[in-house]
């Protein structure tokens, strides 16, 4: 029996590769991510909510699957691509294969196809939508169906359903993690470091939010088009009038932009992975960050009240912003770092820093 699945992008490109985890059809928007470890983190991470994520590296799977890694409760992503995927796992922590893992998980998996063509195509003709399918008749059609694809009501779809709270053993600072699609390492750092966090469902207004009294606010990460988000946009323009301390990361970064008048834009075809550079302005020194997002804050577009503190060393687009009419910031990379680099952990004890002035 021919058990070959194919990939048609919406070019018409075909590749025939194998099936592992959950058979079915897919459609999605295809991405490539270059990390060389974090899968798990990778398919954990809700922003990539509707997507077909690519791994570069070739083989992927040889620590199994750690359900203390995720980064949230289930993978997110709509397919996962791999060349190979490793079939006999080792690692102490490990419970599993990731050929079984996204069996119970409902994802559909691929492998067996040149990952590294695919990518170059990707890269060269930027983002697009793809199909994976069993059918071989009607290719052509299947590329042409997932040309209208589009990711819709991302953030509703990811986002916590009722408020949670983690505490950690001593309470220093109680901070609100707008949840967006949160990665759970925002959480464990701000634990670590003494926060209450209270987790609170995308839907929430400014009004709720502030009468949890917080000492900072924190905003998630998460899938999608920013600028889709008109109704958190406008309970984030009254909440920067409150004075309260606020961090925005990946999506919190750019939601937090357009609420103060900026833009965003599409790239053509995103920074994902654990190598992405940032270079700090104030300083000019380069960081090593870990990334996962396809949008960007138009730098021309800041107002004059907000000054950009980091730049994509690759291709110079906005990586951070600092207001300066009030006390908030907030980065396009994952300070949180998992899967990648821990460089730039030391935001998260500026957010403190942020929140003990506030509190003083
Ligand atoms: N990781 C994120 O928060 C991604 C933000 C946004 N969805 C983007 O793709 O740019």
């Amino acid at each position: 029996m021919d058990d070959s699945i194919y990939l048609v992008l919406e070019n018409g490109a075909v590749f025939k590769g194998k099936p592992f985890g959950a058979r079915g059809e897919v459609i999605g928007e295809i991405v490539f991510t270059t990390g060389m470890t974090g899968y798990l983190e990778t398919l954990t991470d809700p922003s990539y909510y509707g997507q077909i994520v690519v791994q570069t590296f070739p083989l992927i799977g040889n620590y199994g699957v750690i359900p203390s890694d995720f980064e949230s409760a289930k993978p997110w992503v709509s397919a996962y691509i791999v060349r190979e995927w490793c079939q006999e796992p080792s690692n102490f922590r490990s419970e599993g294969d990731l050929d079984t893992f996204l069996k119970k998980s409902g994802i559909v998996g691929l492998y067996g196809i040149d990952t590294r063509e695919l990518t170059k195509i990707i890269r060269e003709h930027g983002v697009m939508n793809a199909r994976i399918t069993a059918d071989p008749s009607g290719l052509d059609k299947a590329a042409e169906e997932s040309g209208s694809y589009r990711i819709e009501d991302a953030v509703e779809s990811v986002t916590c359903p009722t408020p949670r709270i983690t505490e950690p053993g001593e309470e220093n600072y109680r901070v609100v993690l707008w949840d967006y699609g949160a990665k759970e390492n925002i959480t464990r750092e701000l634990s670590k470091r003494g926060c209450t966090v209270i987790c609170v469902p995308c839907s929430s207004t400014a009004e709720e939010i502030l009468s949890l009294r917080p000492d900072g606010i924190m905003l998630s990460n998460g899938p999608g088009d920013p600028a889709e988000n008109t109704g958190i946009i406008s309970e984030l323009k009254e909440l920067c009038r409150s004075g309260v301390p606020i961090f925005g990361i990946c999506l919190g970064h750019q939601l937090l932009a357009l609420a103060q008048g900026a833009r965003t834009e599409k790239l053509k075809y995103g920074h994902r992975g654990a190598n992405q550079p940032a270079k700090h302005m104030p300083s000019g020194r380069v960081y090593i960050t870990s990334q996962n997002h396809g949008y960007a804050v138009v730098s021309d577009s800041l107002p004059e009240w907000a000054e950009l503190s980091f730049i994509n060393a690759n291709d110079g687009t906005c990586e951070g912003v600092t207001y300066i009419n009030m006390p908030a910031f907030t980065v396009q990379f994952h300070p949180e770092a998992c899967g990648g680099p821990h460089d730039t952990s030391f935001l998260f004890d500026r957010f403190i820093a942020l929140m003990d002035a506030y509190k003083a």
